[in-house]
């Protein structure tokens, strides 16, 4: 096995950095169905843009680099020990290499390890078969996605739905109220595994398998396949759409597993994985560990997509006109109180990041230089540090919002923040500061980490490493970066509208289908 390690490294990288063809021909097809120059097309074309880009700089898709998930079948004989060893060695390298960011975080104290290595991380599953060559399969799902899996214990109540019993009618509403309870937070339109039955563990774990499954393969299960079915129609007509602008396509692929149950139980376990849907596979020679196949379709088999100009500002039919204001940090009240929901901002001059950590200290301390006008970032790059010892933005999309709901609006009046930049929306008590103060929330892509490396032109420095890597709160000088205003500062929420019209939706499908 002298090259395992060598090829468990081109795994990572191949997954972190080259979307597999199936996935890339389902975001296709999505850019299809929207219609051309909404929010959600606009925002297709620069995710389209973003997986070549990631492709041509062989660096990571998104920057949430997510739990490193592998999958090992190995045949009798064959030395698990070692293999763990060797893929240990080289998530450590693919890390030192920026192809994957520092991820694994001490529970009780913060401390990123820098590596990827910690207790239960990475994951890693082995399994004996009885084929003579080696497959490794690895899957790196983000953390804003798997904050969006969910369980359900049948019977039970669901919000707009009623009651879902123990049978295939209430599995559908389980899985399209999954759909809707996403929103666009875990970086829709996405893909969901569903595992049917099992313990809270076990049917997770179901779920999560079903990811595996390729996104063109048919169940062989009848039943499973029609609820497959009616979920991928009846779902996307939920109108989230992209980032959970609106639109017609919120979910680019289901899969259902089923196991058997205890008596006592009935659980409906969901794994969400965003649009940037890293998962890929080897076959390996058994004494070599050398790589014979890869067990997806790889991106580069796939033609290449036309790319748009993303916020070309243009006029849509159902969407008011879109206005393209350019603005340069810092930003003034008057600038700020300008800007309506729909708006694109591009964004020239000083950004700084801030996430969780940075938060939740700025709540009682100060900060360290002055944010007055300032707009801040939610984002956890994956930086580089060159022979000069300066630093560099490798991938950079946005984090989920909502975490920070609890803070924002003490901090933006705190410090006089003026734009909060991130994903997913942020709340009501969010919303009432940006009106109060005169701030706005803007929504940038979420997983289109290069293309907003892009923007980054020069690092101005680091606050905070001690948070690690992703928390740190860096200084960025930036330019040409477009995001969306989806909270003004007159009381105005995209986020609120499009959860209200999906819910309505929703109830639509509270009737029984499958009796
Ligand atoms: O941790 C991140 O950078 C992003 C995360 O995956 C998220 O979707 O919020
Ligand atoms: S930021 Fe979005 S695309 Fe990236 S891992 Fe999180 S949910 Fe996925």
């Amino acid at each position: 096995m002298q090259q395992f390690e060598q090829s468990m490294y081109k795994l990572i990288l191949e997954t972190s950095t080259n979307l597999p063809a199936d996935v890339r021909e389902a975001i296709q097809g999505a850019r299809e169905q929207e219609d051309e120059g909404t929010r959600s097309a606009l925002s297709l074309s620069t995710i389209a843009d973003n997986i070549l880009m990631a492709e041509t700089n062989v660096s990571p898709i998104c920057q949430d680099t997510g739990m490193p998930t592998f999958i090992v079948h190995c045949p009798v004989g064959a030395n698990q020990i070692v293999m763990k060893k060797q893929i240990l060695a080289a998530v450590a390298r693919a890390t030192k290499d920026s192809k994957l960011r520092p991820n694994s975080v001490d529970s009780l104290t913060g401390a990123n390890s820098g590596d990827n290595l910690g207790p239960g991380t990475p994951v890693i599953h082995f399994e004996q078969w009885e084929q003579e060559e080696v497959e490794v399969k690895l899957i790196l799902k983000g953390g804003g996605c798997e904050n969006k899996n969910i369980q359900y214990s049948l019977p039970m109540e669901l919000e707009g739905l009623g009651k879902a019993g123990r049978d295939l009618d209430g599995i559908r509403k389980c899985v399209m109220h999954s759909v809707y309870q996403a929103q666009g937070q875990g970086c829709s339109a996405g893909f969901i595994g569903v595992g049917i039955g099992g313990d809270r563990t076990t049917g997770y774990e179901l779920a999560k398998h079903q990811l595996f499954r390729h996104a063109d393969d048919t169940n062989p299960n009848a039943e499973l396949r029609k609820l497959e079915e009616y979920v991928m129609e009846h779902a996307n007509q939920l109108g989230i759409g992209t980032m959970g602008f609106g639109g017609q396509v919120s979910l680019l692929g289901c899969k259902v597993g089923v196991m058997n149950r205890l008596p006592a139980s009935f659980f409906v376990s969901v794994a969400y994985n965003c649009w940037a849907f890293r998962r890929q596979g080897v076959l390996l020679d058994a004494q070599s560990g050398e790589i014979k196949q890869w067990v997806y379709r790889t991106g580069d088999s796939v033609p290449k997509p036309e790319v748009q100009e993303p916020v070309a500002a243009s006029a849509v039919s159902g969407e008011p006109e879109r206005r393209e204001v350019v603005l340069q940090t810092p930003f003034s009240e008057e600038q700020i109180r300008s800007l309506r929901v729909g708006d694109v901002v591009i964004i020239n001059g000083m950004m700084h990041t801030g996430r969780d950590a940075l938060h939740h200290y700025l709540m009682d301390h100060d900060a360290p230089l002055d944010l007055n006008g300032a707009a801040i970032y939610h984002c956890g790059p994956v930086m580089s540090k060159d022979d000069n010892g300066e630093w560099h933005v490798r991938a950079a999309g946005p984090t989920t919002s909502i975490r920070e709901e609890p803070y924002q609006g003490h901090i933006i009046k705190k410090f006089g923040i003026r734009a909060v930049i991130g994903k997913g929306g942020m709340g009501a008590k969010t919303l009432a500061a940006l009106q109060e103060h005169g701030a706005v929330y803007l929504n940038a892509i979420g997983g289109a980490a290069q293309y907003y490396a892009k923007c980054f032109t020069k690092v101005e420095g680091v606050d905070y490493m001690e948070f690690g890597v992703p928390e740190a709160m860096w200084h960025l000088q930036t330019e040409g970066f477009a995001a969306i205003v989806t909270m003004d500062s007159h009381g105005n929420s995209l986020h609120a509208e499009v959860e209200k019209d999906s819910f309505a939706k929703l109830s639509q499908f509270k009737e029984p289908v499958f009796i």
